[in-house]
C-alpha cells in the first residue's frame, strides 16, 4: 500500500446521535455521506424506550435520508429500571434493535431516565445475556463526590467489573472510552467486552478545553482526560485489536446551547471524521490498521457483515476543506476543529 493512498471497506459509526425533527434532517446527510451504518443513540426527549419507539424512530430516520445515500440505522433502546424484558426480546427477534444503551441516571445529556439502582435492571440484563444482545454503556459514575476526571475509572471498579463477574456472557461495549483504565479493562477481559473510541478523543486532551480560555466546542462527556490517556487511546485504536472500534459520538448541539453559562456536552464530528482518522493513523504509522478500526472490528463485534462498498482516500498537498458549521433550522452546529489542516481527501 502506498502511504499516500488507501482503499478500505466503507466505515460504520458504532455510536452516533442523530436527534429528531429538523436537527435529524440537517445532520443525517453528514453521516450517511460517509458511513454505511451507525448505532443510533436513544437519548431523545422523551427517550427511545420500547420496540414501538425504536421502529417509529427508525422510520423517521429512513424518511429523512437524502436520495442516493445508502445508510442503515441500527437502533438501540434506552435501558431504564422499567424496561420490559419481553419487549426487548421481541425487538431483538424481529430485528428492530441491535443493542440496549445503559446511561447511569444523570451521567450525560438526556440521561435523567437512566438507571439508578442496577439491581432493578438485572432481569433485562440477564435476558440480554441469554439472547446475545449487546449492552452499550456510558461508563461514568454520577456520585457527586467523585471527581469528573475519575468518573470512568471509578465506574469500571464499582459497576463494570462486578457486572462482568455476575454476567460473564453479557456482551458489553464501553462507549467512548477516554482513559488508559478503559483500555486496560477491555484488554483484561475476553472478546465479550469491546469499546468504541471517538475521533476527538484521539486528537485532544483536556488542555484543549481549558488552556487560553474555555472552549465549549471541545467539551463532551466523558470529558477529555490528560495526555497519557489520549496516547493510550491512540495505541488501542491503531493496534488492530478487534475489541476497539470507531464510535464517533458525533453529538450535535446548537451554538447557543454550547456557548452558554452552562454549555451542553457533545462534539460534532460526522463530516470530518474519516479524513481526520486517516491523518491520525498516518501520524501513528498505522494506516494499515485504519480499516480494522473503522470498518472491520465493529461489524465483527456486532456479528454483522462488512460493508461491500469501498472508499479510497488519498493524501494531496492541498488541505481538505470541511464545513465548519452545519446549518439547521434550530440554529448553527459547530464542527470539531482539530486545530490543524488535514491533507486526506476522498479520491475522485
Ligand atoms: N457525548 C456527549 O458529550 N454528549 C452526548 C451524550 C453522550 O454520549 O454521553 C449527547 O447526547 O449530546
Ligand atoms: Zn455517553
Ligand atoms: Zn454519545
Amino acid at each position: 500500500m502506498s502511504s499516500n493512498r488507501i482503499t478500505i471497506h466503507r466505515p460504520d459509526d458504532w455510536h452516533l446521535h442523530l436527534r429528531d425533527g429538523d436537527m435529524l434532517r440537517a445532520v443525517l446527510p453528514e453521516t450517511s455521506a460517509h458511513f454505511g451504518r451507525a448505532i443510533i443513540m436513544p437519548n431523545l426527549v422523551p427517550p427511545v424506550l420500547t420496540k414501538a419507539d425504536a421502529t417509529a424512530y427508525r422510520n423517521r430516520i429512513v424518511a429523512a435520508l437524502p436520495a442516493g445515500h445508502e445508510f442503515t440505522p441500527l437502533m438501540t433502546l434506552y435501558l431504564t429500571e422499567g424496561t420490559d424484558p419481553d419487549d426487548v426480546e421481541a425487538a431483538h427477534k424481529e430485528g428492530v434493535i441491535s443493542a440496549l444503551k445503559l446511561y447511569p441516571a444523570g451521567a450525560t445529556t438526556n440521561s435523567a431516565s437512566g438507571v439508578r439502582d442496577f439491581e432493578k435492571a438485572m432481569l433485562v440484563l440477564e435476558r440480554m445475556a441469554k439472547l446475545g444482545i449487546p449492552l452499550c454503556v456510558h461508563g461514568e459514575v454520577t456520585d457527586p463526590e467523585i471527581d469528573i476526571f475519575d468518573r470512568e475509572a471509578v465506574f469500571i471498579d464499582r459497576i463494570l467489573a462486578p457486572l462482568r463477574k455476575r454476567l460473564p456472557e453479557l456482551r458489553i461495549i464501553m462507549e467512548h472510552i477516554t482513559t488508559e483504565d478503559g483500555v486496560e479493562f477491555v484488554k483484561s477481559n475476553d472478546t465479550n467486552v469491546g469499546a468504541t473510541i471517538t475521533t476527538h478523543h484521539l486528537i485532544i486532551n483536556r488542555n484543549a478545553i481549558l488552556v487560553g480560555g474555555i472552549h465549549p466546542h471541545m467539551y463532551c462527556l466523558p470529558v477529555a482526560k490528560r495526555e497519557k490517556h489520549r496516547l493510550a487511546l491512540r495505541a488501542a485504536a491503531t493496534s488492530g485489536d478487534a475489541r476497539f472500534f470507531l464510535g464517533t459520538d458525533s453529538a450535535p448541539h446548537t451554538d447557543d446551547r454550547k456557548e452558554s453559562a452552562c454549555g451542553c456536552a457533545g462534539i460534532f464530528t460526522a463530516n470530518n471524521t474519516v479524513q481526520l482518522l486517516a491523518h491520525v493513523f498516518e501520524e501513528e504509522n498505522a494506516l494499515d490498521k485504519l480499516e480494522a478500526f473503522a470498518s472491520l472490528n465493529g461489524p465483527a463485534f456486532y456479528g454483522l457483515p462488512v460493508n461491500d462498498a469501498k472508499i479510497t482516500l488519498e493524501k494531496r498537498n492541498v488541505p481538505a476543506s470541511f464545513a465548519d458549521k452545519i446549518d439547521t433550522k434550530d440554529g448553527l452546529v459547530t464542527v470539531f476543529n482539530p486545530g490543524y489542516d488535514v491533507y486526506w481527501h476522498y479520491a475522485s
